[in-house]
């Protein structure tokens, strides 16, 4: 067996006017001639921030402050000539005209326009984080479909949530099908994305739902990703193993906890802050902290390494 030493590269996402800087790889350099995030090997003794300062002007010439790095994901890949981990921080804040000013070409693109095939395959979570919203709202309880409907309703109005999951278990397939179709045709005038929770064959039925949230028990039984890479796929997941199976199905993200315990799961006791953060460093896919947690939590989420906050009491009307 080989022992490739891993390499600690910090890479900096540059935020400016909604897009972000990217340049090409030389030709003749490890992944050469694909599209990269400024960024390079941090040197004995510095910090990923002191590294990502030093790197982006000298690849760029723009000055960082280091207080305005903000963590975005930690991705670790095995290229099989070289083993890396991808120390991945934003930055919305930076001085000066970007130039490449080691011979690369260097661009302002939008996120919504970055393609996983023309960056190094370990992007692609990086990619998927900058997509994502930092809160993932999912629907709660409610007395009945006409019910549900009209919380559904006043949640889009009030919350405006970006991403949201419509999650009944307690419905019969029939039923949360008829749900599905209404919930869609609100989503979609109200500008919000919609997941849905169940078995592949629902995004068949709707096409128009953006992914597919497999609950845990769903995820288990497929061994490679059930759905095109047109969808977003999530699983839930509450532990290292159910994580390592959301990854062999490439999830695009992963819920998990209960980070605190939660109404929703009686009996589960929360996993804490400490154990979502080391679960979250090896995981490698961008992870929504769940159970028990509000909208001034997505600060902590963000600094154990997590996507957000996902949950129901943050935005669904209690009944
Ligand atoms: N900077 C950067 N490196 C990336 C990205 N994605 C990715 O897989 N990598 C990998 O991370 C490693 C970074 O190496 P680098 O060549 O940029 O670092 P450096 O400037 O310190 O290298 P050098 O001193 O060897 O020239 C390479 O293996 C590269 O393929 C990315 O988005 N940005």
């Amino acid at each position: 067996m080989t022992t490739v030493r891993e390499i600690h590269v910090a890479v900096g996402v540059i935020f400016r006017e909604g897009k972000v800087l990217i340049a090409r790889r030389p030709d003749h350099v490890h992944q050469g001639g694909l599209l990269e995030f400024p960024g390079g090997k941090v040197e004995a003794g510095e910090t990923v921030q002191q590294a990502l300062v030093r790197e982006i002007f000298e690849e760029t010439g723009l000055r960082i402050a280091p207080e305005a790095l903000e963590p975005v994901i930690e991705v670790r890949h095995d290229y099989g000539d070289k083993r890396v981990f991808l120390d991945v921080w934003e930055a919305s804040s930076a001085e000066g005209i970007p130039e490449g000013r080691e011979g690369q070409k260097v661009r302002w693109v939008e996120v919504g326009k970055l393609a996983d095939s023309d960056f190094p395959a370990a992007n692609r979570p990086i990619i998927r984080a900058l997509r994502l919203p930092r809160q993932y709202a999912i629907t709660g309880a409610a007395a009945g479909v006409e019910a549900y409907l009209e919380q559904l309703e006043q949640a889009l109005h009030s919350a405006g949530p970006e991403l949201c999951l419509l999650r009944a278990p307690e419905l019969s397939d029939d039923t949360y099908a008829q749900l599905a179709a209404w919930s869609l045709e609100s989503c979609i005038a109200n500008n919000v994305k919609l997941m849905l929770h169940g078995a592949p064959s629902l995004l068949e039925q709707f096409p128009g739902a953006c992914g597919l949230h497999l609950p845990w028990h769903q995820a288990r039984q497929h061994s490679v990703r059930p759905v095109s890479g047109d969808y977003l796929l999530a699983v839930s997941c509450h532990s290292a193993e159910e994580i390592a199976h959301a990854t062999q199905l490439q999830a695009d993200f992963i819920t998990l906890g209960p980070v605190r315990p939660t109404p929703s799961h009686p009996g589960a006791s929360g996993m804490g802050w400490n154990r979502f953060q080391e679960l979250v460093a090896a995981s490698g896919v961008p992870v929504y902290a769940l159970g028990g947690l509000s909208l001034p939590d997505i600060a902590e989420a963000r600094s154990r390494g997590g996507q957000g906050v996902a949950g129901i009491s943050f935005w669904w009307p209690s009944t």
